[in-house]
C-alpha cells in the first residue's frame, strides 16, 4: 500500500495502478478511522478494482470555533488498518496540495445545502463541495463511496456531481452503529463515559419519533417533544430536529414518503448529528 502526499506521484501512482485495474474506488475521509468507515472501504473493494482512501482534515468546511485543532489525527493506526484491509493507496495530502497559494475558487451547491447543519455550520457544504470536487479532480474514479450517517453532506455531493458534470458513481453506503445504536463518528471520542451513556438518547428518540410519525402523530409536536427529551437526557442544545423529504431535502409538515428525520445536538463539548428512514 503507497501512501501518498504530493500531487505529482501521485499522479504517477494513479496511472501505474490503471494500468493494471479498471474501476477506482475512492473513500474520502478525514482520519481517525473506525468501523463505519471502513464498512465504506469493504464496500469500495466489493465494487472496485482497486482502492483510494483519502485522508484530509479540511480546514475550509470547519467554521470559526470548531474543532479543526482538536481533530483526532492518527496517521499510522489508520494506515495500518487500510493496509490491512488491502487497500491500494492512501491519499494524504499537505494543505498546499489541495489549496495552493492563490487558491480562489468555490464550489457552493444552494437547496439542498440550506438549512439543517447548513444552518448551524455556515459555510460548511462550500468546504465539503470545495474539496471534494478537488479530490474528484485529483483522483478521478469510477466510483466514490460516501456514508448515509452525513445525509445531507451525500445530497449536497450528488447534486453538486450532477451539476458539474462528474459521471462517475456516488455510493451511499449504510450508517454503522454501536451495540447501542450510536452512530460511530470519529466525534463519539470526545465523550466522556457518562456523556457517552447520554448520547444514546439520540437514535432512541429517532426511533421514537420516526414511529409516532407512522402512526399518525402531529409532526410539530412529535418533533417538539423528541427535542425536548434530548435536552432532559443530557444534550445541552439541539441545533435541529427536523422532518424532510429523503431526496430533495425539502421541509415536510405531513408524513409522506420518502421521508427522513434528522437531528443535530450537543452533549459537553461535542455535536452529533444522526438520520433515519421515516417508513
Ligand atoms: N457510522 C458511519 N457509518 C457509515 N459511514 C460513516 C460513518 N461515520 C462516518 N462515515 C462516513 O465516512 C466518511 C468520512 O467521514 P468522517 O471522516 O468525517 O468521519 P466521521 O466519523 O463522520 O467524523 P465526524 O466525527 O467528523 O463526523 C463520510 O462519508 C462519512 O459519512
Ligand atoms: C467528505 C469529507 C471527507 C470532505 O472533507 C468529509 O466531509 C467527511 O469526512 O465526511
Ligand atoms: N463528517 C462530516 C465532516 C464534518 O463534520 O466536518
Amino acid at each position: 500500500m503507497q501512501i501518498i502526499r504530493k500531487i505529482d506521484p501521485l499522479r504517477d501512482a494513479l496511472s501505474a495502478l490503471r494500468q493494471e485495474k479498471s474501476r477506482l474506488g475512492l473513500v474520502p475521509t478525514m482520519g481517525a478511522l473506525h468501523a463505519g468507515h471502513m464498512h465504506l472501504v469493504e464496500t469500495a473493494m466489493d465494487q472496485c478494482d482497486a482502492v483510494v482512501v483519502s485522508i484530509f482534515v479540511n480546514p475550509t468546511q470547519f467554521g470559526e470555533g470548531e474543532d479543526l485543532d482538536a481533530y483526532p489525527r492518527q496517521e499510522a493506526a489508520d494506515a495500518a488498518l487500510l493496509e490491512e484491509a488491502g487497500v491500494d493507496l492512501v491519499w494524504v495530502p499537505t494543505v498546499d496540495q489541495v489549496y495552493p497559494e492563490g487558491f480562489a475558487t468555490n464550489v457552493s451547491v444552494s437547496g439542498v445545502s440550506t438549512g439543517l447543519c447548513g444552518g448551524s455550520r455556515p459555510g460548511h457544504f462550500d468546504g465539503v463541495a470545495t474539496v471534494v470536487a478537488k479530490l474528484f479532480n485529483q483522483i478521478r474514479p469510477d466510483a466514490a463511496f460516501f456514508g448515509e450517517k452525513d445525509y445531507q453532506q451525500l445530497a449536497v455531493i450528488k447534486r453538486m456531481a450532477r451539476d458539474l458534470d462528474f459521471t462517475h458513481d456516488i455510493v451511499g453506503v449504510l450508517t454503522v452503529r454501536d451495540d447501542d445504536g450510536l452512530a460511530l463518528s470519529s466525534r463519539n471520542a470526545y465523550l466522556t463515559p457518562e456523556q457517552r451513556g447520554q448520547a444514546v438518547a439520540l437514535p432512541d428518540t429517532m426511533r421514537e419519533a420516526s414511529e409516532a410519525i407512522v402512526q399518525g402523530g402531529d409532526i410539530a409536536v412529535i418533533l417538539r417533544d423528541a427535542s425536548e427529551k434530548l435536552l432532559a437526557s443530557g444534550f445541552h442544545k439541539v441545533d435541529y430536529f427536523e422532518l424532510r423529504n429523503a431526496e430533495t431535502l425539502e421541509n415536510m409538515t405531513f408524513f409522506d414518503k420518502p421521508a427522513r428525520l434528522l437531528a443535530a445536538a450537543h452533549i459537553g463539548t461535542t455535536r452529533l448529528i444522526d438520520n433515519i428512514a421515516v417508513s
